[in-house]
């Protein structure tokens, strides 16, 4: 599938109750915030880079504060909106990007990376699915959300990604 009709939307709302302070803006050891690195991984692979669910970015959908799956869905009616057939996501705390998941991960359906449901790929026609799944009551949850609609799940054995939650994790990576 063509770079062109591919977006990429880094995930970044929430609150960083375990990091402490907005983990998006934490340096990594290179000087660098963590949403820069999130974003600089994505951006080979797609057309465009959207944040989704903090100022400057795209306004999670319905409503702010309802997890990832707000920004997912703000990203999938931007892609919809704008003749991408789909996204590619991830964390604002996901420094790394494996390079080659986008091919593992692109087909007809939606796929996630095996124990990082953010590191999806999306078709662009899921919008309204995932309009009528957040429209239900405390249906927020990532794991309904896949088995609503059958996700693919990619293993790619022997990778180990940072995933920054709290701020021993990233004097982790310098260490
Ligand atoms: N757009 C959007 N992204 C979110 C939201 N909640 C979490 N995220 C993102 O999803 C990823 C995983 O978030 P978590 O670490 O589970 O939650 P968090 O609220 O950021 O952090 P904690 O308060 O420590 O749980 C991060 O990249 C967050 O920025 C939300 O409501 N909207």
């Amino acid at each position: 599938m063509a770079t062109g009709r591919i977006l990429g939307a880094v995930l970044a709302g929430g609150r960083s109750s375990r990091f402490g302070s907005d983990k998006a803006l934490a340096l990594m050891p290179d000087g660098r915030t963590l949403i820069d690195h999130a974003m600089a991984g994505l951006a080979p692979h797609v057309a465009q880079v959207v944040i989704c669910g903090r100022a400057g970015g795209l306004p999670d959908r319905p409503a702010p504060d309802m997890g990832p799956l707000g920004g997912l869905n703000a990203a999938l009616h931007h892609a919809l909106a704008h003749g991408f057939d789909g996204v590619l996501t991830t964390g604002c705390d996901m420094p790394l990007y494996p390079a080659d998941l986008p091919v593992a991960l692109i087909g007809e359906g939606a796929a996630i990376l095996k124990d990082q449901q953010l590191l999806g790929w999306w078709p662009a026609t899921l919008a309204p699915d995932l309009d009528a799944h957040l429209a239900e009551a405390n249906n927020r949850s990532i794991h309904g959300w896949l088995d609503r609609i059958g996700a693919r799940v990619v293993e790619m054995p022997g990778l180990v990604l940072p995933n920054i939650n709290r701020s021993a994790d990233l004097a982790n990576l310098s260490s």
